[in-house]
């Protein structure tokens, strides 16, 4: 015992030792702060936590992210439309909201905040969701990137993946399609899809149209809404393109709205002009889901679309291309080249065109003669829809809507007028909206339409008067070409491509 004692380090030896080696420790850490930087340092403790975390710990963890190669991923969507319905007593804080601005009583949406967490439980697993958010690198879409970890016990890893996930997925599939609300999404390169919440009152009920192309459209969307295998069969995409063509007021976006509200489809509204290139186009259509329209309105305004392979021709065209084109010169020098009608077609029908399922696109445009013919080739919109000025069927649609009423006296005189007079939808509702009164509209109609017919003698007669000079040689300013023609050259009312 005496002599174990003896071999035993003395005290302060002991101490001497520890004050050695925690000078040694202080100095060596002097040193790395010193050497290296303090990202760096933040990282290998994370690093090294997380290895030890993930030795030791019994948890599993999935991540799933907003994005997947490249698109949107539908796994993600289906959380986020699943977990609201899984809030409960272990649920800390919620993010509550509504962009309804149509009825600020109307009870708000509830969704998970980042750095949140929701307990769910399933078939005896307890699950705990998580969402988290960094941001994304500059100048790619979207800025921000999130994502769900979903932990379970390693035990459970298996049964999550074939059982839990797909009842996720398959409740998620009934919320969406039970959803009452419909938004609408506009596109700015700050801040993305913005989105609001949609509530247009047109439908196929309201539109001044011939029934028969009403019924026409709502069949075609019928057949392609039901069906999904023959589309896989066939190898197509299951998409649907329109083109709806026709001069302003016609009802171009009234029939979009009529159209979102018979499929209760979202709307993707993009100005395709703020689009910066085509690698932006791609992750903008590619963030948009399924059960949705990509609207693209007025796609003769884009010069990219419209003039790439018509600039010759559209030299010699009026005026009102010039500015156009200044525009289009403009655009050479920018910085942004802007998306170009190959990465448009891309989506619609190239290689692109297999993101995403039971999509409807459609373009607007008051111009189809200055569309480039790549757009306009068979099988690239599904089908055109001409939208053309106010009908005798139209007209008795619109009187029922705005007056409440079928018949009435003054009718037969302003249909009569309306078959030699063009006018749109747009003015014949205008006018009707004048007076409650159905007496005091019509009559309001009956004058707008009076003075239009005269317009249009006079406009006819200088026509005749400087054709004349013409003949005789005489120098003639032009009329202005909206007083000359009044429908696109191509008017076919409804045809499949
Ligand atoms: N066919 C129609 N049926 C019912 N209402 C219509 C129709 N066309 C136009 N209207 C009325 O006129 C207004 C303007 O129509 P709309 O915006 O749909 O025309 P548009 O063809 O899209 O015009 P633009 O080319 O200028 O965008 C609508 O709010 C609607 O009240």
């Amino acid at each position: 015992m005496a002599t174990l004692l003896r071999e035993l380090p003395s005290l302060s030896s002991i101490l001497s030792a520890y004050a050695s080696i925690s000078a040694m420790i202080m100095l060596l850490r002097t040193i790395l702060n010193e050497m290296i930087p303090t990202r760096m340092q933040d990282y290998i403790s994370t690093k090294l936590s997380e290895l030890i975390s993930h030795r030791f710990s019994p948890n599993f963890t999935y991540v799933i992210e907003e994005r997947w190669k490249a698109v949107d991923n539908e796994t993600f969507r289906a959380i986020e439309a699943y977990l609201p319905t899984k809030i409960g007593s272990s649920t800390n804080s919620l993010l509550l909201g509504s962009n309804d601005s149509h009825s600020i009583t109307s009870p708000p949406d509830i969704a998970i905040p980042i750095d949140s967490g929701v307990v769910d439980e399933f078939e005896g697993m307890q699950i705990t969701w998580k969402l988290y958010s960094k941001e994304n690198k500059k100048y790619t879409y979207p800025r921000e990137k999130r994502y769900f970890h979903l932990i379970c016990h390693k035990r459970f890893r298996e049964n999550v993946l074939q059982r839990y996930i797909p009842y996720v997925s398959k409740t998620a599939e009934d919320i969406l399609k039970k959803r009452d609300i419909l938004n609408i999404y506009t596109y700015s390169q700050d801040n993305g899809w913005d989105s609001t919440v949609f509530k247009h009152p047109s439908t196929f009920e309201t539109l001044a149209m011939d029934e028969e192309r009403k019924r026409f459209i709502m069949d075609d969307l019928d057949l392609f809404v039901n069906r999904k295998d023959f589309f896989e069969s066939v190898g197509r995409a299951w998409k649907r393109g329109y083109l709806l063509y026709g001069p302003p007021g016609t009802g171009k976006s009234s029939l979009v709205a009529a159209i979102a509200n018979y499929l209760r489809y979202n709307i993707y509204d993009l100005q395709f002009q703020s689009v910066r290139n085509d690698a932006d186009l791609r992750s903008i259509l590619t963030s948009t889901t399924n059960r949705s329209i990509l609207l693209i309105e007025d796609i003769d305004c884009s010069a990219k679309v419209s003039r790439d392979r018509n600039r010759v021709k559209d030299q010699e065209e009026d005026s009102s291309s010039d500015e156009d084109n200044a525009e289009e010169k403009g655009n050479r020098f920018s910085l942004d080249p802007g998306a170009t009608l190959s990465g448009l077609l891309n989506f619609i029908d190239g290689l692109w065109s297999s993101c995403g399922d039971e999509r409807i696109i459609i373009f607007t445009t008051n111009h189809k003669d200055r569309l480039d013919p790549a757009l306009l080739r068979p099988g690239r919109m599904d089908v055109h829809i001409h939208m053309g000025h106010c009908t005798p069927v139209g007209l008795k649609k619109l009187v029922t809507t705005y007056l409440g009423i079928k018949k009435h006296d003054l009718l037969s005189c302003i249909e009569d007028r309306i078959q030699r007079i063009p006018v749109t939808p747009a003015e014949v509702a205008q006018h009707l909206m004048k007076s409650d009164t159905p007496e005091v509209a019509l009559q309001c109609l009956i004058e707008f339409l009076d003075e239009k017919g005269l317009e249009k003698e006079q406009a006819a007669l200088l026509k005749e008067h400087q054709e004349d000079l013409v003949k005789k040689g005489k120098k003639v300013v032009p009329i202005a070409k909206q007083d000359m023609k009044h429908e696109e050259s191509d008017n076919r009312s409804i045809y499949l491509t």
